[in-house]
């Protein structure tokens, strides 16, 4: 079961980026590289833009995964694609017109991806998700690495999780905020196949092998718990 493992380099130290880039890279490691970008306008937290994005892509083979936690996505989505990210994640509270924008950021060669904040509900956004190739469920308030999983937050998963089966869809469910060792089982119990995890990795004395078992623990539950993953 291809479960996929995206280290957030939130978590990371922001001085030596390539380098801590390639410490969860290479075969067996991370399927991609979880990228957060903030604007400290629609986030309390500002952290880095395009430019880096551009440096990363060039100083890792780790397809970059850019959550683009800022104001205005419809206005910056497309230029993080340019920059060489492999998938481009917006969200729904900030962007004006999210379909048109999905459709960009496939027309421009990344994968589309929406996020929902906690308090944003799945069900008015179900004839969206034809248009996008990720739905993220944030498992904490979007903005600062480190804080605890959102438990309130499995019912959602698992509602997402039902929507995408009913209409058949490929499309990936990531989660964000909180997964851990401890706390990966479930998420990938209710529903989830894409995981991000910033301190739980890069705050682990082997980074990764802290990717290999989130892996594991991930593939073990998903196989068991009867709904298919679309990767
Ligand atoms: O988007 C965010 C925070 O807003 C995340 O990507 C964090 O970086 C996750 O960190 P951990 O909760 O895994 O430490």
């Amino acid at each position: 079961m291809a479960v996929q493992i995206s280290p957030s380099i939130l978590s990371a130290d922001f001085a030596r980026l390539a380098e801590e880039a390639k410490a969860v890279g290479g075969p067996g490691g991370a399927d991609w590289l979880h990228v957060d970008v903030m604007d400290n306008h629609f986030v309390p937290n500002l952290t880095l833009g395009v430019p880096v994005v551009e440096s990363l892509s060039r100083a890792t083979d780790t397809p970059l995964d850019c959550h683009l936690m800022i104001e205005d996505p419809d206005r910056w989505a497309p230029q993080y694609v340019e920059a060489g990210a492999g998938s481009v994640t917006f969200h729904v509270e900030a962007a004006a017109a999210p379909v048109r924008l999905a459709r960009e950021i496939r027309a421009k060669g990344a994968r589309a991806s929406m996020a929902l904040k906690p308090a944003t509900p799945i069900e008015p956004y179900e004839d969206l998700l034809p248009e996008l190739d990720m739905l993220l469920i944030m498992t904490v308030e979007p903005g600062f690495g480190g804080q605890a999983f959102l438990d309130i937050m499995l019912p959602k998963i698992r509602r997402t999780r039902e929507l995408i089966s009913k209409h058949g869809l490929e499309l990936w469910l990531q989660i964000d905020g909180g997964v851990s060792a401890s706390t990966i089982e479930r998420c990938a119990e209710a529903g989830a196949d894409v995981f991000v995890a910033g301190s739980a990795v890069y705050g682990a004395e082997d980074p990764a092998a802290a990717v290999r078992a989130l892996r594991a623990t991930a593939e073990q539950t998903v196989a068991t718990a009867g709904w298919a993953c679309a990767h």
